[in-house]
């Protein structure tokens, strides 16, 4: 198959605007340059109940919660590296590491005198020596953190949610003192049965001007994607600032559930590059740099383009290989081999739809262009279309076998046929 870039699609449909199908056009924002998505999605009645922020910020977690995946570490060099590429990337903020062991100290330090467009906000427990150390080391901000869970509160931390609020008050000022910016995290928030405390505690915080953005956490990843639109919508409501979501993926509803925090009005989602973090990771960074643009039109500053080169640098330093259909990164994501979709793809060659079948284009997020591979889901048209490109005539019998040879090789070659053996299989069914 042709290869394409966005720039090619959009020129051809720029040349063919307007175009429809018994009477149905393809219109923005749904289908645009680079993407061909679902206009529901801007129905009226979707769109009455999304109350977003103008600008979306993504606050990038790799280098703390992706860290604390268990038997993944990164060396200070590696963090200064990854945190360079997260800036050109254009994430708002970069969670450095916690300011308690020297090398994240030296990182955080190291990152703060860069002058990176992004922000270095370490987090920071509620407590004198960590708060120091990210005030020495001349940090950005700090994300002062508790799990704000009354039974995590009582039994891990015997700490009383009333003079707990004090604290966090007092550190905050002390950090506003020095200039920073200032986030409260209270994790596994999703899971408080009383609503009640609650709102005491988050309105009780919020009266504090010191702390410029509260962010709840679901820990576990279990809220209800409708109850976490609910929860992030009272917040909003008790704390009136500016509010940040940070989620796990433990069900699958990582991006679901960090949509919705931003269609109750969060304007912050905490992300990490693949998605790494403590069990099934935070939400990705790519998912939601896309999801953001493309579906919400939310600008979060990403250059999307850079993606899928963000994603291998950090697979490769964390030695966390990816799935081969990980959203948005993923090594196969545009590779074909099936049959019937290959037949619908040549079918679109030439109409404005050419090339436009897909979501979002390869280029879109700096991937390498579509490709058809050869294996047990062939079918008759790749390999008419495989004899074409090598300007190779024969009959039907001859395409039907070659794509009989092709399909039975498949089934031993799991992972498309190499090269060479499609060479000798055009060899053996074209000799005679
Ligand atoms: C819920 C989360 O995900 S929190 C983030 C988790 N991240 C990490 O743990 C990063 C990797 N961790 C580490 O390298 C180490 O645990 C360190 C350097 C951070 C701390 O190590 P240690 O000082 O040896 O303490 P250890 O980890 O065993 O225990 C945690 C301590 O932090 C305290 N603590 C934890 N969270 C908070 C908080 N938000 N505010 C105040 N104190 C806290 C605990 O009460 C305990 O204190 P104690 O030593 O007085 O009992
Ligand atoms: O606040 C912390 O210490 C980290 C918590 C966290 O990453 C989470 O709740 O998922």
């Amino acid at each position: 198959m042709r290869s394409t870039n966005g720039y090619d699609v959009y020129k051809r449909l720029k040349m063919t605007k307007n175009f429809e199908a018994f009477g149905v056009g393809l219109n923005a924002p749904a289908y645009s340059d680079n993407k061909w998505v679902s206009p529901f999605n801007w129905w009226p009645e979707v769109r009455r109940q999304m109350h977003t922020a103008d600008k979306i910020r993504l606050h990038d977690v790799t280098l703390r919660d992706g860290e604390q995946t268990a038997r993944i570490a990164f060396t200070p060099e590696e963090k200064l590296y990854i945190a360079q590429e997260l800036d050109k990337l254009g994430v708002a903020s970069i969670e450095s590491g916690l300011p308690a062991t020297p090398e994240d100290i030296e990182v955080i330090k190291t990152l703060s005198s860069m002058s990176l467009k992004a922000k270095i906000v370490p987090l920071v427990r509620i407590m004198e020596s960590d708060v120091k150390a990210a005030i020495d080391a001349k940090a950005d901000g700090m994300l002062l953190e508790f799990g704000i869970n009354p039974h995590i509160m009582k039994y891990v931390y015997k700490k009383d949610p009333k003079s707990l609020v004090q604290e966090i008050k007092e550190y905050a000022k002390e950090a506003k003192r020095n200039g920073m910016y200032v986030e409260f995290m209270g994790w596994d928030a999703f899971r408080c049965d009383d609503v009640g405390f609650l709102q005491d505690f988050f309105t009780d915080l919020a009266d504090s001007e010191d702390i410029d953005r509260i962010t709840v956490a679901d820990t576990f990843g279990m809220g209800h994607p409708l109850a976490t639109y609910e929860f992030m919508r009272r917040l909003i409501q008790w704390t009136k600032k500016p509010t940040g979501f940070h989620i796990h993926n433990d069900y699958g509803m990582a991006a679901a559930n960090s949509l919705m925090a931003v269609s109750a009005g969060a304007d912050t989602v905490h992300t990490s590059v693949n998605g790494l973090g403590e069990r099934a990771g935070n939400v990705a960074t790519e998912e939601m740099a896309l999801i953001f643009q493309h579906l919400l039109e939310l600008d979060a500053g990403i250059q999307l383009d850079k993606l899928k080169m963000v994603s291998d640098l950090v697979a490769e330093v964390s030695k966390a290989k990816l799935a081969k259909n990980k959203p948005v990164v993923g090594d196969g994501l545009f590779e074909v081999e099936s049959g019937i979709v290959v037949h619908a793809l040549e079918s679109l060659k030439g109409t404005p739809l050419e090339d436009a079948i897909l979501p979002f284009q390869p280029s879109t997020v700096g991937h390498e262009p579509f490709q058809v591979v050869f294996g047990r889901g062939t079918g008759m048209h790749s390999v008419r279309k495989l004899l074409k490109s090598r300007n190779i005539s024969a009959s039907d019998e001859q395409v039907a076998e070659l794509q009989h040879r092709i399909k039975a090789a498949g089934l031993i070659f799991k992972n498309g046929l190499p090269r060479a053996m499609i060479d000798n299989l055009i060899l053996e069914i074209t000799k005679n």
